[in-house]
């Protein structure tokens, strides 16, 4: 299906030059206190080839836009793919509701395809939003708010690393930031396997984004702060923070917040919780965006007084359905035909044939045979990165196993042994 704008309204490559109107109608979408001309002189993380703007016959300024960032190596169950990033999707109030987004995703979605991109993956402002464009939930990620002096469970070696804590800044830790999140998300806590959605930030304007840090978003805040754990004199993890302190009659109540917390193994992944949890003047650090099977679930002695809650995380979309189902591994063999509905890229919609040996090379073609399991391609992309299980979405009447044993198969092998999620919102 494709869909154009409605009469009145066309597309328009933005450049660069166009940072003002995105920022205008980007803070039209997204209520925003500060004024354009502050936010203006922040680094922009746009990748300017890929936004689009719409204008509107009868108005000045975009009636909206959306944009991507080129993840080239983005990491998939076994793999690495091409992935587009959906990002800045936003349409002016007074335009919403005539199709705008529509029209924007299926010229994103055709782009992809002219890219070789096989893949999407976004943050979804709201959840309801993208099921509709044939995105599916692909990961979740752990809130939790530990209480200061949470008793943690030993790890052997965890007491052999030094503890640095600084101001961060991106001169002095952007390598070891960069080397250490990359190491984590290829061999995930030294499993040897990595962390599917762990999407590293490819382009030196999402670098100069990331490392930038205005007080007027700190909301009373501290600067951001760094802490890096180190064994035999190399970093082995570390976590951006920062602290508030609230003073009460009862005495002292900060909270910390996390931004990334990231280690290389058990052992360091014990000390740098260590540090984040004995901060002087805080009752309570509250980590964002923990994978769900980040060490701190089973480090805990006592793990409900963190209050873990569950939230979405990255949702992906097949886009070019025969490249990503060959283009991950599975942890099971598998041999499969799956019969897949796509109402806005049809050729991937039909019988599918799916064959991997388990952690090796899958290919995926075109079947004459009945399917095993039927589904939407919205549900294949919740289960692309193996965060969500073909099982739990057959028990919500979601897929349909037609051939009896082929959703357990089939369900076992599009799981992965590491929880998919990433790190930040993009
Ligand atoms: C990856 C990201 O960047 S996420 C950021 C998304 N942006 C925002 O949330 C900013 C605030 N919201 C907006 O800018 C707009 O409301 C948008 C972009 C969400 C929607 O744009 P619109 O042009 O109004 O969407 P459009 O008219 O194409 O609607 C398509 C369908 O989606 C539905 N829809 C649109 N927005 C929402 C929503 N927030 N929740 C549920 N359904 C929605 C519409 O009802 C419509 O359904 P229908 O086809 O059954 O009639």
């Amino acid at each position: 299906m494709t869909t154009s704008l409605p009469d009145g309204y066309r597309f328009r490559q933005l450049a660069s030059d166009d940072l003002r109107a995105l920022l205008e109608l980007d803070t039209w979408a997204f209520p925003e206190s500060q004024p354009v001309d502050e936010l203006a002189k922040l680094p922009s993380p746009i990748t300017w080839e890929r936004a689009v703007g719409v204008e509107a016959d009868d108005a000045d300024g975009l009636a909206g836009v959306h944009a991507s960032y080129p993840f080239s190596r983005f990491p998939v169950p076994g793999a690495e793919l091409p992935v587009a990033g959906l990002t800045w999707v936003g349409v002016h109030p007074q335009h919403r509701r005539r199709g705008l987004l529509t029209a924007m995703m299926d010229l994103h979605l055709a782009r992809c395809r002219e890219r070789g991109e096989p893949l999407s993956a976004l943050f979804a402002a709201e959840t309801a939003i993208y099921g509709r464009f044939g995105y599916g939930k692909a990961a979740d990620d752990l809130r939790v708010q530990v209480p200061r002096g949470a008793e943690l469970r030993d790890v052997p070696g965890a007491d052999a690393h030094t503890v640095r804590i600084e101001h961060a800044d991106r001169a002095r830790h952007g390598d070891l930031v960069d080397r250490v999140h990359r190491a984590a998300g290829a061999d995930a806590g030294g499993t040897g396997v990595n962390r599917p959605g762990w999407a590293t930030r490819e382009t030196s304007e999402l670098q100069a984004a990331f490392w930038d840090d205005p007080a007027f978003w700190r909301e009373g805040r501290e600067s951001r702060r760094i802490v890096v754990v180190e064994r035999a004199g190399e970093p082995r993890g570390y976590a951006t923070f920062r602290r508030k302190v609230e003073w009460q009659v009862s005495g002292p109540r900060g909270s910390a917040t996390t931004g990334e917390v990231v280690a290389l193994d058990a052992a360091a992944s014990r000390a740098l919780w260590g540090v984040l949890l004995d901060l002087d003047l805080m009752a309570t650090t509250e980590p964002m965006l923990l994978p769900v099977d980040d060490p701190i679930t089973t480090l805990l002695v006592d793990p409900r007084t963190a209050g873990p809650k569950v939230t979405d995380n990255v949702w992906v979309r097949v886009v070019d359905l025969p490249a990503a189902l060959a283009g991950r591994r599975y942890q099971a063999d598998v041999d499969v035909v799956l019969g897949v509905t796509d109402h806005r890229l049809s050729d991937n919609a039909g019988a599918w044939r799916l064959r991997a040996a388990a952690f090796g090379e899958a290919t995926c073609e075109r079947a004459d045979a009945a399917p095993d399991l039927e589904l939407d391609v919205r549900e294949l992309g919740a289960a692309y990165l193996g965060g969500t299980s073909l099982t739990s979405q057959a028990a919500a009447g979601l897929v349909t196993e037609r051939t009896p044993g082929a959703l357990a198969h089939a369900g076992a092998a599009f799981g992965w042994p590491v929880a998919p999620a990433c790190s930040w919102v993009f």
